[in-house]
């Protein structure tokens, strides 16, 4: 067991001191990712369902750059078997091994991606730094605060690239909302609503990650993340939360409620794992996973984890703006082209998906559970 976070939780947000985010510099220092010229080798850990995704999209995925970047190695550590299947299933002749060490400690690879279950993700961060390796690590980055610092910590020792990785804050609906926001066309925000929630049946085989305590689980570090992020990317650190979950017989959290006060406004970020978000998944907007106001009219965005359509109207019923967005592949070319443009700039932190932005998520998340009983 972890040691607990500390109970000032609160204060620690405020005295972090986070920069506010998306300021105009941080927008100027975003990387032009069209012209890479380095090859980026690419190794997978966990040949499971995420990692299928990732690989697939850096495999396939039609892009300028995308010659520049492969799948080189692949590792289970329970079966071989799992990593050679997952090769032949991306249709590539990939270095596989049977443990994660070894592809960790191999010469296979320039960066390495953890689709592994959460309780791995920091020991797996440490070796594969220690072994002078790059990192995109599966949210939540790590299960504590202490774990997500000490990271943080070697990668600066170690002068490599890390980033968490989460993928939304590179799809172009978020970017657009953004915009939206900070051209003032819907006036002062006065509350802000951000749902994600999706059924996990509790029989379901399938679910054994999210309902384990020894695994990470629970609803928050699995999709309350994301309901997270929109008000944590847009607005930065709140003044304060408070929050309350409902548990599985398990103990993780099934189900979270997060209250964040702003200057001026809340924002309520929530999601559930008993309950599929109706239109959500149906990416209607009649029920928007995501809900800005404004004092001049409102932001609705379908779904919070890989939004594809935002609409932004005024109170008096007329259309600002509708923005619509088609994910190639299953939507992860994106953040893995900014690794490459990151690691081809020799940049150690990304500019979109900041060292911050890391740490001021896993304070709300441990800070979150602790507050409802629940510690790593
Ligand atoms: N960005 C996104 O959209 C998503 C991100 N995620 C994140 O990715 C990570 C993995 O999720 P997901 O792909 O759904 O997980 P899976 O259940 O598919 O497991 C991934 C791999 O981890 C190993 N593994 C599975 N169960 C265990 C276990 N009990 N103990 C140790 N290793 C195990 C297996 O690999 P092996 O062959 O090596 O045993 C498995 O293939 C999580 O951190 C999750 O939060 C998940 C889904 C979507
Ligand atoms: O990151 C995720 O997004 C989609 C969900 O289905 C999954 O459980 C989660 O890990």
């Amino acid at each position: 067991m972890q040691p607990p976070v500390p109970s000032t939780f609160r204060t620690r947000l405020l005295d972090l001191n986070f920069i506010p985010r998306f300021t105009s510099s941080q927008r100027s220092s975003q990387l032009n990712q069209k012209n890479t010229t380095m090859t980026l080798r690419w190794g997978i850990l966990g040949p499971g369902r995420i990692s299928y995704k990732f690989a697939h999209d850096l495999v396939h995925v039609e892009r300028a750059q995308r010659a520049s970047q492969s799948v080189t190695a692949i590792a289970s550590n329970s079966n071989i078997a799992n990593a050679t299947s997952l090769a032949q299933k991306l249709g590539i002749d990939a270095t596989c091994f049977g443990t994660y060490d070894a592809l960790i400690e191999s010469d296979s690879c320039d960066v390495v991606y953890v689709g592994t279950p959460n309780n791995t993700h920091f020991d797996l961060a440490c070796k594969v730094l220690h072994a002078g390796k790059h990192l995109l690590m599966e949210k939540p980055f790590a299960l504590t605060v202490e774990e997500t610092d000490k990271i943080l910590e070697l990668a600066a020792e170690k002068k490599l690239f890390v980033m968490e990785a989460m993928w939304t804050k590179f799809n172009p609906v978020f970017t657009k909302c953004r915009e939206l926001l900070e051209s003032g066309v819907i006036g002062s925000v006065t509350r802000v609503r951000s749902d994600l929630s999706y059924l996990f049946p509790r029989d379901d085989p399938g679910m054994v990650r999210i309902y384990d305590p020894a695994l990470g689980g629970g609803v928050l570090l699995d999709i309350g993340i994301y309901a997270l992020t929109w008000p944590l990317a847009l607005f930065g650190a709140p003044v304060s939360s408070t929050s309350k979950c409902v548990k599985a017989d398990t103990g993780v959290d099934i189900a979270d409620s997060v209250l964040l006060e702003y200057p001026g406004f809340v924002a309520y970020a929530t999601c559930s794992g008993l309950t599929n978000q109706v239109g959500t998944n149906t990416g209607t907007l009649t029920n928007p996973a995501i809900f800005i106001e404004g004092t001049l009219g409102y932001v609705s965005v379908n779904q919070a984890d890989q939004p594809t359509k935002l609409v932004a109207t005024t109170w008096e019923g007329t259309i600002i703006e509708e923005f619509t967005y088609e994910p190639k592949g299953f939507g992860m070319s994106l953040e893995a082209d900014h690794v490459l443009a990151c690691v081809e700039a020799s940049k150690i932190e990304s500019p979109v998906h900041t060292w911050d932005d890391t740490k001021l998520m896993s304070r709300m998340l441990a800070g979150t559970l602790e507050e409802n009983g629940i510690l790593f």
